[in-house]
């Protein structure tokens, strides 16, 4: 069984605007419609839960999408939290063996191929696996608007959502990571936490995550051409 995830209570600050960026259309849709689509298109993925902020006044209400049921929960202060609550909220016949796909509500351009990819890789893994690209460009160091020094990038990757893992395994080391103190920027880091080496598969990289203005242009040209 697969279930989705989609952190999507967060309030967009580095976006700016009047509105949760998650919220915003690109290509006649809002973000995450596109996000909970690209899941939900996938016959292997079962449903979906969403977190959203206590205060979203914008869900569309959905219960359903593409005929498959859309669950929601109340989110927290970090997406960590978001996640963990998500996490904790799917139904019961999920068991811990649940294939989990955490995915950003804010990356709308998730294609089938890489979802496809990402299944095959963390279904036979027990460390999980996340979709990424190897860094293409020289990485500076930067320091009150000059250059510090250049960091070496061999073996760097960019890591991008969905992130695949079993529901039991990745909901104790987000929960270990919170008792901890220890902000998690992603379900990954939770998991290197504990030991474990999750598998990377290189995705395309226009699978964004919007989180500037200029991102939703881009989102808007792709979802679009
Ligand atoms: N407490 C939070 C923070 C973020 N998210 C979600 O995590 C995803 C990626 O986070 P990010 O791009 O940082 O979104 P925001 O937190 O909204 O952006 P910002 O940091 O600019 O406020 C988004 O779908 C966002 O809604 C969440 O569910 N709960
Ligand atoms: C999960 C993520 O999208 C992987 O790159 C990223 O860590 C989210 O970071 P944000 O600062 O919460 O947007």
């Amino acid at each position: 069984m697969i279930w989705a995830v989609l952190p999507a209570a967060g309030r967009g600050q580095r976006f700016g605007g009047p509105i949760p960026k998650q919220y915003l259309h690109a290509a006649g849709k809002p973000l995450i419609e596109h996000a909970l689509a690209a899941l939900l298109a996938h016959p292997r993925v079962s449903g979906a839960m969403v977190a959203l902020s206590a205060d979203d006044a914008l869900w569309p209400g959905w219960s359903e999408l593409l005929g498959k049921p859309v669950l929601r929960c109340i989110g927290g202060g970090e997406r960590a939290d978001s996640v963990l609550a998500g996490l904790r909220a799917l139904p019961g016949h999920a068991g811990d063996d649940t294939l989990v796909l955490v995915h950003d509500a804010a990356r709308p351009n998730l294609r089938r191929a890489d979802l496809d990819a990402l299944i095959a890789a963390a279904e036979g893994d027990p460390a999980g696996a996340i979709l990424g690209a190897p860094l293409r460009d020289t990485l500076k160091r930067a320091g009150a608007g000059r250059i510090l020094a250049t960091e070496p990038r061999d073996g760097l990757w960019r890591a991008f959502t969905p992130q695949a893992f079993r529901r039991g395994a990745l909901t104790a080391a987000l929960a270990e990571a919170a008792a901890a103190g220890v902000v998690v920027t992603d379900e990954a880091s939770a998991m290197e936490r504990i030991g474990l080496r999750p598998r990377l598969v290189e995705g395309r990289e226009d699978n964004l995550k919007v989180t500037t203005p200029a991102d939703l242009a881009l989102a808007e040209y792709l979802l679009g051409a």
